[in-house]
């Protein structure tokens, strides 16, 4: 049977990412408008641009998925330091202060399970100390979707951007930074917002917006039924 003009989809969406509250929120932002089912995968961190990870991100998840998927990657970014993400200074500080526990007491870490002790030890005041030799607190969250159709397809990439600044922790503790990042023209934070505000001028609802008007654009159809 001929489609209108759209591409017929063997199969939802895999949405990559095992991050329950970014879930949560694209969940909360996509509603119905786009078929996905959600998939843990431990895909290799990488380093680079936002939009060349991310795209190298999509392009591992679709061998391994062997379909369509989507796959998501946040930063956030401090304009003092160049734009650099918070995870790179973290890693950074990390990379100094094992080598130097190594130095002394000639112990291995394991990387993953130190960089976990390593936030909850330094955690967000630690963070904002960091940040006081710096005049300039503004940031800028930064988020990165690629949609790969299959394997062997160049992935598409949204980026979705919002400004703001680092304040001391304010609000529930429950997703990552949330709570020191003040978004321009707001008195809260991430954090102390309602999730619907959060998700009306996020980083993540931006970027989304971008692969919503993609999807609608391309008229995708997406195969459900696989029993005929
Ligand atoms: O809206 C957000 N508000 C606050 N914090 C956030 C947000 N979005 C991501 N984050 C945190 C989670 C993670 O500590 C770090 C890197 O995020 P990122 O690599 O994209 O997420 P992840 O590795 O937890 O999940 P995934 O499996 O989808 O890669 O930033
Ligand atoms: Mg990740």
């Amino acid at each position: 049977m001929a489609m209108a003009g759209g591409l017929l989809v063997s199969r939802p969406v895999t949405f990559v990412t095992g991050n329950a509250k970014k879930l949560e929120e694209v969940r909360a932002i996509l509603g119905i408008s786009i078929p996905f089912q959600p998939l843990k995968l431990d895909l290799p961190e990488l380093q680079g641009e936002p939009e060349d990870i991310s795209k190298e991100k999509a392009r591992l998840a679709a061998t391994q998925v062997n379909g369509p998927v989507l796959v998501e990657d946040t930063c956030l970014c401090f304009n003092a330091l160049k734009g650099l993400p918070v995870v790179d200074i973290f890693n950074l500080l990390l990379k100094q202060f094992t080598a130097a526990l190594d130095c002394i007491f000639h112990f291995e870490f394991s990387s993953t399970a130190t960089i976990k002790w390593f936030l909850q030890k330094i955690g967000h005041e630690g963070l904002n100390n960091l940040l006081m030799a710096y005049e300039d607190k503004s940031a800028y969250a930064l988020c990165a979707f690629s949609f790969a159709l299959g394997p062997n397809t160049e992935p598409i990439t949204f980026m979705g951007k919002t400004s703001g600044k680092i304040v001391p922790p304010r609000g529930p503790n429950d997703f990552g930074w949330d709570p020191i990042f003040q978004p321009d023209g707001y008195e809260q934070t991430y954090a102390e917002m309602p999730k619907e505000e959060k998700n009306k001028i996020s980083h993540r609802s931006r970027a989304l917006a971008l692969v919503k008007s993609h999807f609608a654009a391309a008229e995708y159809t997406f195969q459900t039924d696989t029993s005929t």
